[in-house]
């Protein structure tokens, strides 16, 4: 009989390495039918040629001012490594939607191993049809039909009581004083369009924040005050409010700590744009203490709660 052997797939979403890769990530972005919805490819290929050709350059100063390269591939590779050592009876892999390593060639490689199982985690706490969805089916696409129905994935973890700990517990990390703070968790922002076409996310969302919150209180944590806002919008289009520069304006000389509330591995969006960025905003705006929390990472706390959320 054959032996079965388990595979962990971490799905993440990638990052440029440079600016070739930046180029790559973008023309990968905007011509996946998840993000623009157009059903027409042949007129989303020519959005996301327009939206890469205008975007690159302004885009890559940003990844200047960190190193000239995103975290998110190394930070991943370290939690796929520490998955490796500490969970045992799987074998973790990672596939990235827009830069490598790819699904076709993970996948590729897994067959040459043998895998029987397969468990996937979309490193996304939250469901959305631009993330998780995007994902799965990519990587699905790619898996032989004979394979079988030896594969499950995991649609959400927001509720997941060790990783709310770890949430908590980073949070709680950044002050000694929470009342004299005010608390946002900001999330990856999406159009309004896509919300209105069902997607989950912003409702996940606010219920993930209203679990946070009775955690806090449950641990007499009282901040000043606690908030959802929205980070990162991209192009003219109406996204989901309240922007996280909106938000900002209503703390005027007083303190804020923000923490990433829909990402796992810390990423452009994190270390430049929550912590350059934004924090010139609330500089310029008055703000007293500006800090931003740490995403979970490789932390050994992280890796209890992946246990459980596989399991
Ligand atoms: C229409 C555009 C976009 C949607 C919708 C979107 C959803 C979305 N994205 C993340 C997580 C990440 N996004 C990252 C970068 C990034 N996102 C967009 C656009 C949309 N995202 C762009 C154009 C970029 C590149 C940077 C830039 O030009 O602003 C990243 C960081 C990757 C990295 O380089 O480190 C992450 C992570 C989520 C969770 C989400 C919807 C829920
Ligand atoms: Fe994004
Ligand atoms: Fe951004």
């Amino acid at each position: 009989m054959q032996e079965n052997k388990k595979a962990l797939v971490l799905l993440n979403m990638g990052g440029a390495r440079n600016k070739a890769e930046l180029k790559m990530f973008l023309t990968n972005m905007f011509n996946d039918r998840n993000i623009i919805t157009v059903r027409n490819p042949i007129i989303r290929k020519m959005i996301a040629f327009f939206i890469t050709t205008t975007r690159l350059n302004s885009a890559w100063k940003n990844y200047e001012e960190i190193g000239n390269e995103s975290p998110i591939n190394k930070l991943t590779e370290k939690l796929v490594d520490k998955c490796n050592e500490s969970i045992e009876g799987f074998k973790t892999y990672q596939v990235m939607r827009y830069t490598p390593p790819f699904s076709q060639d993970v996948v590729k490689q897994m067959m040459e191993d043998k895998i029987t199982e397969i468990v996937l985690l979309p490193l996304y706490p939250q469901y959305s049809t631009t993330t998780t969805k995007s994902s799965v089916e990519d990587f699905i696409d790619y898996l032989p039909y004979s394979f079988g129905q030896n594969i499950r994935y995991v649609e959400t973890f927001y509720k997941n009581d060790k990783f709310n700990d770890c949430i908590i517990n980073e949070i709680i990390s950044k002050t000694s004083n929470a009342g004299e703070y005010n608390l946002i968790f900001s999330a990856h922002g999406l159009p309004q369009k896509i919300v209105d076409a069902g997607d989950p996310y912003q409702k996940q969302m606010i219920e993930h924040v209203e679990i946070l919150s009775k955690k806090l209180e449950e641990k007499n944590v009282n901040f000043k005050s606690v908030n959802l806002a929205y980070q990162s919008k991209v192009g003219p289009m109406k996204w989901l409010d309240p922007s996280l520069d909106e938000m900002l304006k209503n703390f005027k000389e007083q303190n804020v700590i923000i923490y990433p509330i829909a990402f796992i591995v810390d990423n452009s969006e994190t270390d430049f744009e929550l912590d350059i960025e934004y924090r010139e905003i609330a500089h310029e705006i008055g703000i007293k203490d500006y800090q931003v929390c740490k995403c979970v990472n490789d932390s050994d706390e992280f890796i209890e709660a992946i246990k459980d959320i596989i399991k």
